[in-house]
């Protein structure tokens, strides 16, 4: 079977390079690079973070890969051709190269929540790279630069200035005026629901296309982008392929984490301990339906879009959750569980307990961690740790504190997760 190739495609050559990505996944190629396609004036060179195999597939094809849609209406498959060049994490020197590129005008991002901590050493993370990539930028010329993480974090272009500076601590004072005055931090809300691929896939690309891709992507119909902030280099027309830019992200971030996020961090644990592996199996059993919606009605109460927004968002998830085409796994969803739960739970618990309130779908989700923290294979930047708390004694109170220390003191609601956990661990 034939190779993809650029006959299908609307850039006859790759485009020139414009833009970087770090975190070369399923999402930035379901995501950033589809939105990138509108203007054939702007090329990505993307990274892995450490992959070298996607590298190389995508470079045997290049840079060509698909994106298949599972909708209603069965798979549709599109080329994608924004991605000019890929490169794996550890080519230090073209990462330097790029970066300091005066003609390169944005990075974008999708290096997990975890990547947004500051840890030492610096060296060998994902803030290191980018760091000695712009202290690169700023010692040859230093041409401004727009940054644009694409992770799910509240506040994402204000969290990774604050850790970058935090990371340039020992910088030459030059430098951090510049990182302040020439680098702008895009905020971002970025929402397309992209499990990781299966060889299903490969099958399907090879039946619609009759080509071989040897790295398709799997994702939903549904796409949406919303940014804040300066480009000073410019950018590609991404509004020409449905971005917006808007002034007030914030309570479209709440939802998108609260409702989107929380409801997917609330089934990916508990959905495991009542038999179910994925999103679509999760929300069609009776239990784990009724915690999601009691999730939705409690998160509404102190949601900042007005109700009918809420409700109509609620009925566009209920679709896309239940959706065959697309099977998220809950184990995917489950990881880095101490760095979700802060954004997409605590916010809305914290509000309820301080009314007073118990609410039961929050508890289910941190009874469903625990057991998660119990049972699986935990992938965590503290699992080392969290999973010695999950076999101590005392386990939920410790677990509780370790999310943040004022849980732990919430007698109530200690005992609730307990009661919770002991009901699911029995089924
Ligand atoms: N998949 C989705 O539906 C989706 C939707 C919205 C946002 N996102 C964001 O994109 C991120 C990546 O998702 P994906 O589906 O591409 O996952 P993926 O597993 O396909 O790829 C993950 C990417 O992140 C990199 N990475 C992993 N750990 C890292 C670390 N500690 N530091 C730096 N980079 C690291 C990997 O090398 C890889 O390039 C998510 O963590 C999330 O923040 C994903
Ligand atoms: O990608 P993560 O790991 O931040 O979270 C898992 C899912 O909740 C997430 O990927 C959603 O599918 C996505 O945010 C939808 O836009």
């Amino acid at each position: 079977m034939p190779r993809l190739d650029r006959t299908s495609t609307h850039r006859a050559a790759p485009a020139p390079v414009r833009a970087v990505h770090l975190g070369l996944g399923a999402f930035h190629r379901a995501h950033q690079a589809v939105y990138t396609m509108v203007d054939p004036e702007w090329g990505i060179a993307a990274y892995t973070f450490r992959s070298t195999t996607l590298p190389r597939q995508l470079t045997e094809q290049e840079g060509l890969y698909t994106v298949q849609t599972h909708g209603e209406d069965g798979p549709r498959v599109q080329v994608v051709d924004s991605i000019s060049r890929a490169h794996p994490g550890g080519d230090h020197e073209q990462w330097l190269a790029d970066l300091s590129s005066p003609e390169m005008a944005l990075v974008t991002l999708t290096i997990t929540e975890a990547a947004y901590h500051v840890s030492t050493p610096l060296d060998g993370t994902a803030l290191g790279k980018l760091l000695a990539g712009l202290q690169e930028r700023h010692r040859t010329g230093g041409a401004p630069l727009a940054l644009v993480p694409c992770d799910n974090l509240p506040g994402n272009g204000g969290v990774l200035r604050a850790a970058l500076l935090a990371a340039a601590s020992d910088a030459t004072p030059e430098f951090r005026t510049w990182l302040s005055e020439h680098v702008s931090f895009v905020d971002t809300v970025v929402d397309r629901i992209t499990p990781a691929t299966t060889d299903a896939a490969l099958a399907t690309v090879a039946r619609e296309l009759g080509v071989h891709d040897q790295v398709p992507v799997v994702t939903e119909p549904f796409s949406e982008w919303l940014l804040r902030g300066r480009f000073p280099q410019g950018r590609p027309r991404w509004e020409q392929s449905g971005a917006r830019f808007v002034d007030d992200l914030d309570a479209y971030e709440q939802r998108k984490l609260w409702f989107l996020n929380g409801a997917h961090t609330l089934l990916a644990y508990t959905g495991p301990a009542l038999g179910c592996t994925t999103i679509d199996e999760a929300v069609r059993h009776p239990r784990l339906e009724a915690w999601m919606e009691s999730w939705w009605d409690t998160a509404e109460c102190h949601a900042e879009l007005p109700g009918d927004e809420l409700r109509d968002y609620r009925g566009k998830l209920r679709e896309r959750f239940a959706s065959r085409g697309i099977r998220h796994r809950l184990l995917q969803i489950a990881a880095d569980g101490s760095q979700k739960i802060p954004a997409r739970i605590l916010p809305v618990l914290r509000a309820e307990r301080a009314l007073g309130r118990m609410p039961a779908s929050a508890v289910a989700a941190l009874a469903g961690w625990v057991i998660h923290l119990r049972t699986q294979d935990v992938r965590d930047p503290d699992a080392e740790k969290l999973t010695a708390l999950a076999h101590s004694d005392e386990a939920v109170l410790h677990l509780l504190g370790a999310l943040s220390p004022e849980l732990a003191d919430d007698r109530e609601l200690v005992t609730a997760v307990e009661e919770r956990r002991s009901d699911l661990e029995t089924g």
